[in-house]
């Protein structure tokens, strides 16, 4: 059922109605049959979330005027926005048979009346499948490139991201790092604790790597107890805080193992995008660093600047 709640007084006015379904909200008579016939017709021609607001966005303003539409997925992290936020907004909540589907908000600067809400709720009678359909694609696509144990992304996802972010940090002249990162005798771990038990510790060590870096950074789990991350914007000095703020705490991590407490701890390899890397250069001068570090002692943080400085000096002629 729709159920309106009015809340006014606050800089953004607020009306909220939740759609449930499409039998929810018959059409309205001033909405033209062939609008709604042509709005439905284009929603079916996308899967992209981004291209179906676009669309129904500019459908819209045909039956009535607003100045942006903003969607919005608790769940899975999606905010898209079209148009401009105006002072004024009403907010639906999408679901079908309980499923739900986003928040959606229209904005104007002045306030919607009720034909034009009647208008609305028509209008959106033609976005409420579409919409699930596209949420259906994307948790398909993410899954797609996702390692299912742990959540990190996969090596197709980080071929797709290394060979993007490469391109831009080139073309926008920001620096780019890479952090490659292997948990330290992790098959003693699974001998004597046994194979879910590792499992659970790939899992944590994923959630701990994530509390050390921002949202943006992005996590891949590139081998077995083998992890890559991509620092966007970093410069070596910053990717070695970070390695350092990861080393130290999946070192403090306290992990109860089916036979005692298990002590872990993680060697890095640190390096930062030359001129004429491409992916693959990048990644082989990671794993020389983590190579080192491992060598080195293991537990520890190896940037390829300290790889140079061990080489011997040239010798003089
Ligand atoms: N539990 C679990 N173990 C895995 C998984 N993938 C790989 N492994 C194990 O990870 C272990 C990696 O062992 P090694 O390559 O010898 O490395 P290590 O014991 O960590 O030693 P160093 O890296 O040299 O410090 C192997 O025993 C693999 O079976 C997985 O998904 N789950």
């Amino acid at each position: 059922m729709v159920s309106p709640l009015h809340s006014n007084g606050r800089a953004e006015l607020r009306d909220e109605k939740i759609v449930t379904s499409i039998g929810d909200l018959a059409p309205r008579p001033d909405l033209r049959p062939e609008l709604l016939l042509r709005l439905s017709g284009k929603l079916q021609t996308t899967l992209e979330l981004q291209q179906l607001l676009e669309i129904f966005f500019d459908e819209i303003q045909q039956a009535i005027l607003v100045d942006g539409i903003t969607f919005h997925h608790a769940n899975n992290g999606l905010h898209i926005s079209q148009g401009k936020q105006s002072q004024h907004s009403v907010h639906y909540r999408l679901q079908t048979q309980g499923d739900y589907m986003g928040d959606l908000n229209f904005h104007r600067s002045t306030r919607f009346r009720e034909h034009e809400l009647a208008n609305i709720e028509g209008l959106l009678t033609t976005l409420v499948y579409p919409v699930r359909n596209a949420l259906r694609y994307h948790s398909a696509l993410a899954a797609a490139f996702r390692d299912p144990l742990t959540g990190a992304g996969n090596r197709a996802a980080l071929d797709r991201t290394l060979v993007r972010e490469i391109e831009l940090s080139k073309r926008h002249q920001h620096a780019l790092s890479l952090l490659m990162i292997d948990l330290d005798w992790f098959k003693q771990i699974n001998d004597k604790h046994g194979h879910s038990c590792g499992d659970k510790v790939l899992q944590q060590t994923v959630e701990c790597i994530s509390s050390c870096i921002r949202q943006t950074d992005m996590s891949f789990r590139y081998g077995g107890e083998e992890f890559i991350i991509v620092l966007s914007g970093a410069s070596a000095s910053g990717a070695l805080r970070i390695a350092e703020r990861i080393r130290i705490s999946i070192e403090a991590l306290r992990l109860q193992g089916s036979q005692g407490d298990i002590q872990l701890s993680a060697s890095l390899g640190c390096v930062t995008l030359h001129g004429d890397d491409d992916k693959d250069s990048l990644l082989h001068r990671a794993d020389e660093a983590l190579y080192a570090a491992k060598s080195g002692g293991r537990n520890r943080v190896i940037c390829e600047t300290d790889l140079h400085s061990e080489l011997p000096p040239a010798k003089a002629d």
